[in-house]
Formats: C-alpha cells, sequence, structure tokens
C-alpha cells in the first residue's frame, strides 16, 4: 500500500513537480504508480508519456513492473536519453543518412584521428581521450576552457576537432551527439521543437541525481509550455560526477521552475535496521548533501558484518563458503550478489565459483586481461619459436623495443629470419639486428615457464621499452602486473608452446564469461559493479575489498572525490535488505592493505 507521501507524489496534478527520497523508498514504484494514475485518472494518453531512465535495464525493468501492475501493455514509452533521442533525430530526413558509432569503429576513428594530430594511441590514451570527448560534450564546456587531466590542452581540442570533423565527413553519430544533436534540432528548428513538445505531454525522470547539464537543458525544452515534468532523485546517490552529473541541478529546479512540488519519502522499505544505520551513519560523513529523515520500516535488526581476512585467496574462500551456507539455509542464488570497485578485483572469484559450481551472472563484461597488450605483446615473442614467423606477430614485437625495422620489410604473411634479412642485403646494419634477433629467439625456445618471460623482459629489452612508454610510474606498475600474471599463467609450463596453450585457455575462459554475460540470472549469483548495482536489491550482498585505495580508489584524490566514493559505498550497502557482508583484505601481491576508512565511520554502529 502506498505510504501517505508515496500517495502525495502518484497523485500529483499537472506542473512540475520533484521527488527526493532516500534509497529503498520506493520511488521506482511511485514512477510505475504514477504512470497508472495519469492513464486511469488523469485520461492522459499513454503514447504522451516519457519516461526516461539512465540505463537499459532500468528502462526494461519500470516497463515490466508497469505492465506487471496494468496486466498489459501500453504504448507509453520507456527509455534512456540516448533510445528516446536517437527515436527523434532519426525520423528527421535530415539524419536518416547517419550512421550510429559502434564502440569498436568509435575507436578506430579515434585512432585515426590521434595518428593525424600526433597522439599517443596506447590503450589506456585512447579511453582517456574517449572520456575526455564525452565529458567536453555532455558537460557543454567551452573548449577554450576545457581542462585536460591527462593531455596538453591544445592537444586534446585538436584531437575534438579533428575527431569531429572526421565523423562529419562520413556521417557518422557517435553517443554523445545524439543528444548534442538533438539539443541543437529543438533550437534550430521550431516545428521539430513544438511536435516533440506536443508529442510528450508528460514527462517522468528517474535517478535525476545523474543527469548532466546538457540533458537537463533538453529536458527544459521538451517540457515546455505546460512543464509537467516529475523527476525523482536521491543526491546521496549521485555516482556519475566522473561523467559530467549534476545532482546540484536537482536542487535548482526551484529557480527554473518557481513553485515547483517538492516532496519526499522518507521511509526505507528494503533495509533491515542495523543495515541502514550503517549506512546513514556512513553518508553523513559527506559534507556536500542535503541532510533528509530517513525512516527504517523494517524491525529486524539483520546481519552485517565486517570481516578482516588475510588476503584474496582467503577472502574468496570465505565468500564462497557463506554462499553455499546461505544456499543450505534456504536463500536462492539470485537472492545473493557480490559488488566490487572494478572488474580486476573478480578474476579468483570467478574462478572459485567456477571450480565451486555455484552458478553465476556477470552484468558488465569482464575486460580480459589475457587481452592486455603487453600480454599480447610478450605471446607475440614466444610465438616467434616456430619455424615460420607470422607477420602480425613480427609487426607487434619489431619496434617493442625500437630496433628501426620497417614494416615493409616483411613481404609475406608467413616468413622466415633468412627471409627477412634478404629485404636488407644492402644493409648490414639491419641484417645484424635481425640476427641478434633471431639468435635471442633461439635461445628463448630452449627456455621454459617464468624463465622465458623474464628473458624477453629483461634481455630483450622489452621492460625498458615498456619504461620509456609509461606516462607515469603508476601506469608502468600497471603494466608490470600484466607481466606478473603472464608468469603466474606459465609457472608449470616446460615449453614456450605450453606457456601458449596456457595462455589460451585462460584467455577463452574469459572470453566464454563475457559470451555468457546477456544470459538469465534467474538461478544466479550476481556480480556487479557498484556502478552496476544500482536500482537493484538482494537479500545478501558481499562488497568485495572495501580497502584504502580500492574503495576510495586511488584516484580519489580530491574531497569531492572522496565524497563521490562514499556514495558509491553506500549505494552498495543499500543494496542490501537482510545480509550485508563487508570484506577487506590485509595484504596483496606482498603488498600491506589497509582497511578502508568507511568501514571506521560505521564502526559503531556495528558494535
Ligand atoms: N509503500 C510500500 N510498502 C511496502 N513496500 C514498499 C512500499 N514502497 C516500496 N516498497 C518496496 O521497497 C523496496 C524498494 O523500493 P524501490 O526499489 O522502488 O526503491 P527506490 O527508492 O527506487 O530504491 P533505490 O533508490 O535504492 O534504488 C521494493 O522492494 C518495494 O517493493
Amino acid at each position: 500500500m502506498l505510504s501517505p507521501s508515496q500517495e502525495e507524489a502518484v497523485c500529483h496534478g499537472s506542473g512540475p513537480c520533484l521527488t527526493l527520497a532516500g534509497p529503498g523508498s520506493g520511488k521506482t514504484y511511485v514512477l510505475t504508480r504514477r504512470i497508472q494514475h495519469l492513464i486511469t485518472k488523469g485520461g492522459v494518453p499513454p503514447e504522451q508519456i516519457l519516461v526516461i531512465t539512465f540505463t537499459k535495464a532500468a528502462a526494461l525493468e519500470m516497463k515490466e513492473r508497469f505492465i506487471g501492475l496494468m496486466g498489459q501493455e501500453y504504448p507509453v514509452v520507456f527509455g534512456t536519453f540516448h533510445s528516446v533521442f536517437y527515436g527523434m533525430l532519426r525520423r528527421e530526413p535530415g539524419f536518416r543518412t547517419y550512421r550510429l558509432l559502434d564502440h569498436k569503429s568509435k575507436q578506430a576513428i579515434l585512432k585515426e584521428t590521434a595518428y593525424v594530430v600526433k597522439m599517443s594511441c596506447a590503450e589506456d590514451d585512447l579511453l582517456h581521450m574517449e572520456q575526455e570527448i564525452s565529458y567536453i560534450k555532455n558537460t557543454m564546456v567551452a573548449l577554450a576552457e576545457y581542462a585536460s587531466p591527462y593531455f596538453p590542452n591544445e592537444k586534446i581540442i585538436k584531437l575534438y576537432e579533428h575527431y569531429e570533423a572526421r565523423k562529419e565527413v562520413y556521417h557518422l553519430l557517435d553517443y554523445d551527439d545524439l543528444l548534442v544533436k538533438t539539443r541543437e534540432l529543438l533550437y534550430k528548428d521550431p516545428s521539430f521543437l513544438s511536435k516533440w513538445q506536443k508529442r510528450f505531454s508528460y514527462l517522468l525522470l528517474d535517478e535525476v541525481q545523474d543527469m548532466n547539464a546538457l540533458q537537463f537543458e533538453i529536458i527544459r525544452l521538451l517540457a515546455l509550455p505546460d512543464n509537467n515534468l516529475f523527476a525523482v532523485g536521491d543526491d546521496d546517490q549521485s555516482i556519475y560526477g566522473f561523467r559530467g552529473a549534476r545532482p546540484d541541478l536537482m536542487f535548482s529546479f526551484e529557480n527554473y521552475y518557481p513553485g515547483v512540488k517538492i516532496l519526499q519519502l522518507r521511509d526505507n522499505y528494503r533495509c533491515k535496521a542495523r543495515i541502514l544505520q550503517a549506512s546513514l551513519a556512513l553518508i553523513s560523513h559527506n559534507e556536500i548533501r542535503f541532510t533528509k529523515e530517513i525512516l527504517g520500516q523494517k524491525e529486524e535488526k539483520g546481519n552485517l558484518e565486517v570481516v578482516s581476512l588475510a588476503d584474496k585467496k582467503a577472502e574468496t574462500a570465505y565468500l564462497v563458503q557463506i554462499l553455499k551456507q546461505q544456499r543450505t539455509g534456504g536463500k536462492n542464488w539470485e537472492d545473493m550478489a557480490v559488488l566490487y570497485r572494478n572488474h580486476a578485483q573478480i578474476g579468483s572469484v570467478i574462478e572459485a565459483l567456477q571450480d565451486e559450481k555455484i552458478p553465476f551472472y556477470v552484468k558488465d563484461a569482464v575486460p580480459n586481461p589475457y587481452k592486455h597488450f603487453v600480454m599480447l605483446d610478450l605471446i607475440a615473442y614466444l610465438r616467434l619459436g616456430s619455424p615460420l614467423l607470422h607477420r602480425p606477430d613480427l609487426f607487434r614485437i619489431m619496434n617493442r623495443p625500437d630496433r628501426f625495422l620497417q614494416r615493409a620489410s616483411v613481404t609475406r604473411e608467413w616468413t622466415t629470419f633468412e627471409a627477412w634479412k634478404h629485404f636488407y642485403q644492402d644493409q648490414p646494419g639491419m641484417q645484424r639486428t635481425i640476427e641478434k634477433l633471431e639468435g635471442d629467439i633461439n635461445f628463448l625456445r630452449s627456455l621454459s615457464g617464468p624463465a622465458a618471460i623474464t628473458f624477453i623482459c629483461k634481455r630483450l629489452g622489452y621492460e625498458a621499452f615498456l619504461k620509456k612508454q609509461a606516462r607515469d610510474d603508476a601506469e608502468y606498475q600497471k603494466w608490470q602486473e600484466s607481466i606478473g600474471l603472464l608468469k603466474e599463467t606459465a609457472k608449470n609450463a616446460k615449453t614456450t608452446g605450453q606457456i601458449i596453450e596456457q595462455w589460451e585457455i585462460e584467455r577463452d575462459a574469459i572470453d566464454r564469461i563475457n559470451q555468457e554475460k546477456s544470459l538469465d540470472k534467474e538461478g544466479k549469483v550476481g556480480l556487479y559493479t557498484l556502478h552496476g548495482a544500482k536500482g537493484l536489491e538482494f537479500d545478501t550482498v558481499f562488497i568485495l575489498d572495501c580497502n584504502e585505495t580500492i574503495l576510495p580508489s586511488k584516484k580519489a584524490d580530491s574531497r569531492e572525490k572522496i565524497e563521490e566514493e562514499r556514495r558509491l559505498f553506500y549505494v552498495g550497502m543499500t543494496r542490501a535488505k537482510e545480509n550485508l557482508y563487508l570484506l577487506a583484505i590485509r595484504q596483496e601481491q606482498g603488498k600491506k592493505m589497509h582497511p578502508s576508512r568507511f568501514l571506521k565511520e560505521i564502526e559503531k554502529v556495528q558494535t
């Protein structure tokens, strides 16, 4: 049954309304019932109702809950900003010839552009370029005022301009362009504006705390002239600051809409008492927030455990033990979830779950560490042990470290050292370079396991090459982890061929997990990043590695960023209904690990 404040939100008439509410207070619940109310009591034609969520999964979930409530489908539009605006643009003749870039093609264009403006295209650089271009678009910051955290400003601006021009030539749009172009068109074309204003007479917006400036501007235009805008959000759950989310926009609603109705939902229906108290104790340490009263509706205490474990191995063993205990105690696998800060943390968990035959579901694709460029370079060296040399392997390693060899010198797909030397018949210096490599590769062939990898790194100068390429020590250390992982994988290999076999097994295992990721999550333990767990709830939740440098992340180097990390932790904690396990480790790869400051902040509630 709706609480009185939920009832007020659901039955709000026309005009703008902002509902502020804590976790588990029924925001999603209210949204679906408001749609029902608009159709059945307000007489609003369903096709005129637009519901915007932040992820495809949330849109689907909301639609399913709504159909469940109504017992049949209605033509209400549920979608993300991107999908809704893409639908609007596609109907415009000027945009029919444009194609939407998928991630791979976008990276290819970025690489081409980076080459033109003479910027490095290492994997991490490309990632930062993508993030920065997206940030510029979504925040609408003027290029001249943009300060890049990773690149010289003039470089990133040049890259941005070339990238945009190149896309225009090929008639391509990236995801952010869907918003940029929609905004442009709404301003430029009055008939486009009025067509969509009439089409969507009621706008409902979920998770408004994660909206950025560009999204808000488009929504304000679309909502005119009646401003039937109903938004729900929680500033404490704002976790997309790095993408330009502006939780403060929620609180400027009154400036844009004087007299807007502002409602609060105070009751938490999800978490048992100790879990809720600890979550509230945690979030009270944030200074940039609106204080709000949150009242638990569940009287049972629930179970909150903070567990310190020796290392990752002990953490994984503990996790498996509790999962099994809970299952024996009557929980279904899908009632439990394992949350983590980043994918690198779950390799050992995945292995253990596979070994123990515990079914699991991974929401996001796991980056495959066995396809990291360092790993691929090392494997390419190892493959040269065969009599015939394969061109892609040679291309990978010929100038890592720099040997001043030209790509054109490898004239065939499969070649030999002899044929390669022949290309340089008039250049004895280059012939000697190839001879030296040949000698080294022959010696490499006689080595086994980790020794072969050490040989490539030390004797062939690959490590020195990495050191020169790395932007800083942290990046070099990260690349070193890849070398460490391959050595670990190779530890029982007797020949270079066996190292390659072992590497293929590990690489394919992660690829398989990624292929399965879209499958049904019924009957499976959920593995989610903390970002990916937003909006979900489970009986039992584990948060892995509650340690300094992970949670909060080592990248959080300002008070604002620490506050965002704390909000992320808060989102994670408040996913739990009955049992919450916060696991911390004491050491990793011989390095001492300190418990997260967030654990200290909830200490009083635990005891
Ligand atoms: N009035 C109510 N009475 C009983 N249960 C309720 C009520 N309102 C919501 N709930 C239940 O509380 C839980 C949380 O609701 P919901 O998922 O809608 O919260 P939310 O505010 O969207 O949460 P979050 O922001 O943390 O994702 C759900 O299981 C929902 O069914």
